[in-house]
């Protein structure tokens, strides 16, 4: 009995990691009656004192908006973040044009604040009174079989605790997954990307408004290297660069520093103050950047969720997303099976492990297509004609960051989608080009020098295409076509 309603015979749920899924995963199991420790190996960021000046924000879109709604905390949240309906692409230039996330109302991101939400979504659960919070406490063993946990805690002391069901949501290098990965039949694998970034910050203005257009992603693609910046509620933006670590590691005087921004980012360089800038920027290691994906997520009575179990690189803005979702699919699967752990896991794994390495690629595909494949006609092309397909049959023919941003359609089949794509799209192009072809011949050859026109035309094709190749990567069209490709990329 507990103010005076009856709880089911509560099962013991330990929580590992008290960051943006732990912290969520424990407002569901809180609100379902359940007994809750979390274990979080840092002091609490709610009492801790507020880091002046580096606030880190996200953007949360429909996947991690569905997970919200269903503990009550989408409305809450979503009045405190920032909506953006565009992205600003800041050329080298200095100018600066929207693509806008689409065509619908409700295709805008929000942009959210990392601490704030973090501290919501623990307040919220810690009203519970089966929720009991231990800070400061590292994982350091963990029987999956038993549920039996060994912590380190201040001091070099340790604590042990057990627990009916072990969640690890203790990020990409996660504990809970380190065990996992001694079992037979676990498979893993991580790998860090060449860029690493870092956190910059553009204040506000000094009428203390913002510094750049609201309501926008901002970002400055540079090919290997680009800058994105996402507004805050005190008017300023998160600005991150986003660059390989051998660049970084040139940069290592201020002269350097100021050369290279006012070289590539000349409008940044003025509205984030050159000396705060080339301050920040020496101050500051860059971060890596790491993919991990491993099957299963579950063994014994423990499961992972969010990075620990899909850490993925940032180019898709979906990692606390898809970790957000994994919290609402496995509640679902709890619903389904009536809270039988037995069945739950394995349901889990067979339904998200797909989905979770799937966005983990994406991402890492759209890692590529940033630096590289955008430089090509093809994808240019492919922009163009994905939003005319997509304004002709908007049911049918859906972009993929669409879907992987304003649907619900699991990360799976938006890789199939867009594979299917890809097909109609190769194929439509060589009927129509053909189609086109033909018919200016017949127009303006008699039919009996067709013949050996096209034999001698796909020869000429061929060695047009190879040259033309062979230019574009030198001619820097890279940065022509992702000045404009951008242009149609909504
Ligand atoms: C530069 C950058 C930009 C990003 N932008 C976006 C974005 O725009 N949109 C988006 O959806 N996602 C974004 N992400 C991804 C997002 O930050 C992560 O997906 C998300 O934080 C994962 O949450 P998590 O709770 O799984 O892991 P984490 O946030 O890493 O939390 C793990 C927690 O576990 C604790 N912990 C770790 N080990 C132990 C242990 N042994 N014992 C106890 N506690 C432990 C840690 O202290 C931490 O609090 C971005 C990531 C980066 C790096
Ligand atoms: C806080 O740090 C970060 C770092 C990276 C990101 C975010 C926040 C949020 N991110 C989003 N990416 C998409 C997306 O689908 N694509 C294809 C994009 C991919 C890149 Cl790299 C980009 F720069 C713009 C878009 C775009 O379309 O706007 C969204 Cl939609 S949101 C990336």
């Amino acid at each position: 009995e507990i103010n005076g309603h009856s709880v089911a015979p509560s099962k013991r749920i330990a929580i590992v990691g008290g960051g943006l899924v732990g912290s969520l995963n424990a407002c569901f199991f809180a609100q379902k009656g359940f007994h809750v420790d979390l274990y979080e190996s840092r002091a609490d960021i709610r009492t801790a004192t507020k880091v002046a000046g580096r606030s880190i924000n996200l953007a949360l879109s429909h996947r991690g908006r569905a997970a919200l709604r269903a503990v009550g905390l989408e409305g809450h949240i979503t009045t405190e973040g920032i909506p953006m309906y565009a992205r600003m692409i800041h050329d080298l230039d200095g100018s600066t044009h929207a693509v806008p996330y689409g065509t619908r109302p409700d295709h805008f991101i929000i942009s959210i604040d990392r601490r704030r939400l973090n501290e919501v979504m623990l307040n919220m659960a810690e009203k519970f009174p089966l929720v009991k919070f231990h800070f400061n406490h590292r994982l350091v063993k963990c029987n999956l079989e038993s549920g039996d946990m060994t912590f380190s805690i201040s001091g070099g002391a340790t604590v042990e605790h057990t627990a009916d069901l072990v969640i690890g949501c203790d990020g990409a290098h996660s504990a809970v997954r380190g065990v996992m990965e001694k079992k037979i039949l676990f498979d893993f694998k991580q790998e860090y990307i060449e860029h690493g970034y870092v956190e910059l910050e553009t204040p506000a203005d000094k009428s203390g408004d913002y510094a750049m257009a609201k309501n926008y992603l901002h970002i400055w693609p540079r090919d290997t290297f680009m800058l994105i910046a996402l507004p805050n509620l005190d008017r300023s933006f998160t600005t991150t660069l986003f660059m390989p670590f051998k660049q970084f590691d040139q940069l290592t005087t201020e002269t350097a520093v100021t050369n290279f921004f006012r070289a590539t980012f000349p409008d940044a360089v003025k509205l984030i103050g050159e000396n705060h800038l080339v301050k920040s920027f020496m101050d500051t290691k860059p971060s890596s950047l790491i993919s991990v994906k491993c099957k299963p997520y579950h063994s014994g009575r423990a499961v992972i969720m969010g990075d620990a179990a899909h850490a993925m690189v940032p180019f898709y803005g979906q990692g606390m997303n898809a970790g957000f979702l994994d919290c609402l699919m496995f509640h679902e699967l709890m619903d389904q099976y009536n809270d039988n752990f037995d069945l739950v896991l394995p349901a889990f794994t067979k339904m998200m492990q797909p989905n979770g390495e799937a966005i983990v690629d994406l991402a890492a595909y759209n890692y590529i297509e940033m630096r590289h494949l955008v430089n090509t006609w093809s994808y240019y092309f492919r922009k163009k004609m994905d939003n005319f397909l997509y304004r002709l049959m908007p049911n049918s023919w859906v972009p993929r960051y669409t879907m992987v941003t304003f649907t619900l359609t699991p990360y799976s089949k938006c890789i199939e989608h867009r594979d299917w794509q890809d097909k109609m799209l190769t194929r439509a192009a060589w009927i129509g080009g053909t189609t086109i072809v033909a018919m200016a011949l017949c127009a303006v050859l008699p039919l009996a020098q067709m013949e050996d026109y096209l034999e001698h035309s796909t020869r000429i094709g061929r060695t047009f295409s190879r040259v033309v190749r062979g230019t574009k990567s030198h001619l820097g069209y890279s940065q022509f076509f992702l000045r404009h490709a951008w242009r149609y990329s909504n």
